[in-house]
C-alpha cells in the first residue's frame, strides 16, 4: 500500500493542556502518519505520551511515528523519523525490521533523499517550503525539486514546513503523497476546527 494523505505531528508546547483531545480530533478528521514529535529530556513522560498515542493510534487504525528515537520506537513497536544529524539510517531499519515505516529529512537535496532510499528509507520528506512558526530555521525547498525527486525516486514523498489548507495545494499538484503539517493543523481554537482541517486536508489530497 503505498503512503498517502496527512501527516499529522504533534508539537508539545502548542498542544499544552489539550494534547490528547486534540490528537484524537485529527484522528477523527483522518491522518495517515502521526508523528509524536517532543524534543524534550524528559523520558518518562515522552514514554507515557508515546504509549497512549499509540493507543489512540491502534483505535483509529492511524501508523505512529516516533521523531529522532530509534530505541523508543523499537519499544513500541512502531515507527521513526529521522534528520541528518540523527544517526545513519540503515542500523535503524535493521533494528525496527523490514516493514517498518523509517522516514528520512532531506531538505532541499535530492542526493541526501537517493541516500536516504538506498538505506532503506519507507519515505523521504523535503522543506522547508514556507515559513514555519514551528521550525523557522529550517532550511527551505521549492516545487522545482518536486518535479526533479519524482523522476529520481521511487518511494513517497513529504512535504513540510509552514504548510496550511490555504497554501498545500500547489504541493498536492507536483505530486506530493504525505503533507506533513503542525500548526496548519493543530494552531486551531476547538477539536471541531482541527477535525474539520484533518478533513479539509484529506479533501485537498482527494482521500475520503
Ligand atoms: C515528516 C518530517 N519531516 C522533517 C522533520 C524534521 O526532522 P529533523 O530535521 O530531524 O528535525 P526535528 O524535527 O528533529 O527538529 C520531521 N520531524 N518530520
Ligand atoms: C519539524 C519540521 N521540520 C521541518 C523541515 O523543513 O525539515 S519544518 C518543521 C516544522 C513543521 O511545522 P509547521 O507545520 O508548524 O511549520
Ligand atoms: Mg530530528
Amino acid at each position: 500500500m503505498k503512503l498517502r494523505g496527512l501527516y499529522a505531528i504533534t508539537d508539545s508546547q502548542l498542544l499544552a493542556g489539550k494534547f490528547l483531545a486534540y490528537v484524537e480530533a485529527a484522528l477523527e478528521g483522518g491522518v495517515t502518519l502521526l508523528q509524536y514529535r517532543d524534543k524534550s529530556s524528559d523520558e518518562a513522560r515522552r514514554l507515557r505520551e508515546a504509549e497512549a498515542l499509540r493507543n489512540l493510534c491502534e483505535r483509529y487504525k492511524t501508523q505512529l511515528i516516533i521523531n529522532d528515537d530509534a530505541e523508543l520506537a523499537a519499544r513500541l513497536g512502531v515507527g521513526v523519523h529521522l534528520g541528518q544529524t540523527d544517526g545513519p539510517l540503515a542500523p535503524v531499519r535493521a533494528l525496527l525490521g523490514h516493514k517498518a515505516i523509517v522516514g528520512a529529512t532531506c531538505h532541499a537535496n535530492l542526493a541526501l533523499a537517493e541516500q536516504a532510499a538506498s538505506e532503506g528509507a519507507t519515505y523521504v520528506a523535503f522543506g522547508r517550503f514556507f515559513n514555519s512558526n514551528t521550525k523557522p530555521g529550517a532550511p527551505s525547498a521549492n516545487l522545482e525539486l518536486l518535479e526533479q525527486a519524482h523522476i529520481k525516486l521511487h518511494i513517497p514523498i513529504c512535504a513540510i514546513g509552514g504548510i496550511t489548507l490555504e497554501n498545500a495545494a500547489p504541493l498536492v499538484a507536483h505530486g506530493v503523497d504525505l503533507l506533513a503539517v503542525v500548526h496548519g493543523l493543530f494552531g486551531a481554537d476547538s477539536t471541531a476546527e482541527v477535525t474539520r482541517r484533518a478533513r479539509a486536508f484529506n479533501a485537498l489530497l482527494q482521500i475520503k
